[in-house]
């Protein structure tokens, strides 16, 4: 049977008397695309240092590939890759000279480094800047690097934690073009982000990530499925949007929802209706006032 490639059940973990997981249950399938979307603090990259067996949990299990991450620890590290926040790279050295060094940290041979190096700087578009220093890199080099430094050893599962955080928008585009190969090549790859469009781009599945919590999981289309049927926007005479309403969509609904704000509307508000979109997903969910009602 094909297993799941994350398995997380009833995760807690707590920093003195802070809940930080408050019980995450997620399932990645093999060969799939999870984000995992939150706010600052959300937890998330508390969630990816136990997967990836940078801390323990206090409650709870999660298997990578079938390993558990407290009882086959290293069997868990021969199967991940990560790419965080902080990720290993010099940048006095040359790209080219900091993934020889991992190649070699990694037990290659000097030949093997030289050969799985240069394979490496041409998937990821390095080679023009090989030998420059890496201090010297845009910010998108500088996360193709942290990548290509992460893939020296090629592994069955990847954690990448906000891996566009601060990007601009080509190189953001660009970056999200060489994880959607690496999950062609079969990878699983679980990322997080605070990015909506991120998640809805990239993502087989989204878990949304609040105070510790899943709150909602699913296909971005799932997802904005549930928060409503149709959005009605109110605009003001210069065409800001002053509200979205999400409503089910249906007729009476509309009308009804029209009608009650038609009283308190400035004069000129203006309206139009359209499919909710990940930002409506992620205010319903993550905001305290809203959570309940489009959870019901
Ligand atoms: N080692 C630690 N000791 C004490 N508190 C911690 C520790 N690590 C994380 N926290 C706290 O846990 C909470 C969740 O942090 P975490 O970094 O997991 O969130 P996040 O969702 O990744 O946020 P961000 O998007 O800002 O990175 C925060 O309030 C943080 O201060």
């Amino acid at each position: 049977m094909k297993h799941n490639a994350i398995d997380v059940n009833g995760l807690r973990k707590s920093f003195g008397k802070q809940t930080v997981l408050n019980g995450i249950d997620l399932k990645v399938a093999k060969g799939s695309i999870m984000a995992l979307l939150g706010p600052n603090g959300a937890g998330k990259t508390t969630l990816i240092n136990i997967l990836s067996t940078l801390s323990e949990p206090d409650e709870g299990y999660a298997r990578i590939e079938g390993y558990d991450v407290l009882a086959d620890r290293d069997a868990v590290r021969r199967s991940i890759s990560l790419t965080g926040q902080f990720a290993a790279v010099d940048e006095v050295l040359t790209g080219q000279e900091n993934i020889i060094m991992m190649c070699r940290l990694s037990g290659l041979s000097a030949s093997e480094a030289r050969l799985r190096t240069a394979e490496l700087l041409h998937r990821f578009q390095l080679e023009g800047a090989a030998s420059k220093r890496v201090k010297t890199y845009s910010g998108g080099m500088r996360r193709r690097l942290d990548l290509a430094v992460s893939l020296v050893i090629s592994r069955p599962v990847l954690f990448l934690d906000e891996p566009t955080t601060g990007l601009d928008t080509i190189s953001r585009r660009s970056l999200w073009e060489t994880i959607l190969q690496l999950k062609q090549q079969g990878m699983t790859i679980l990322l997080t982000t605070q990015y909506l469009e991120e998640a809805d781009q990239l993502a087989d599945e989204i878990a949304v990530l609040n105070h510790g919590r899943i709150v909602a999981s699913g296909s971005a289309e799932t997802l904005k499925a549930r928060v409503g049927g149709e959005v009605i926007e109110l605009r003001n005479p210069m065409d800001d949007v002053i509200r979205s309403i999400p409503t089910s969509g249906s007729v009476q609904d509309v009308r009804n929802t029209l009608n009650e704000i038609a009283q308190s509307c400035p004069p000129g508000t203006r309206f139009s209706i359209r499919k909710p979109s990940m930002d409506d997903v992620f205010l319903a969910l993550t905001t305290d006032d809203h959570k309940e009602a489009s959870l019901a």
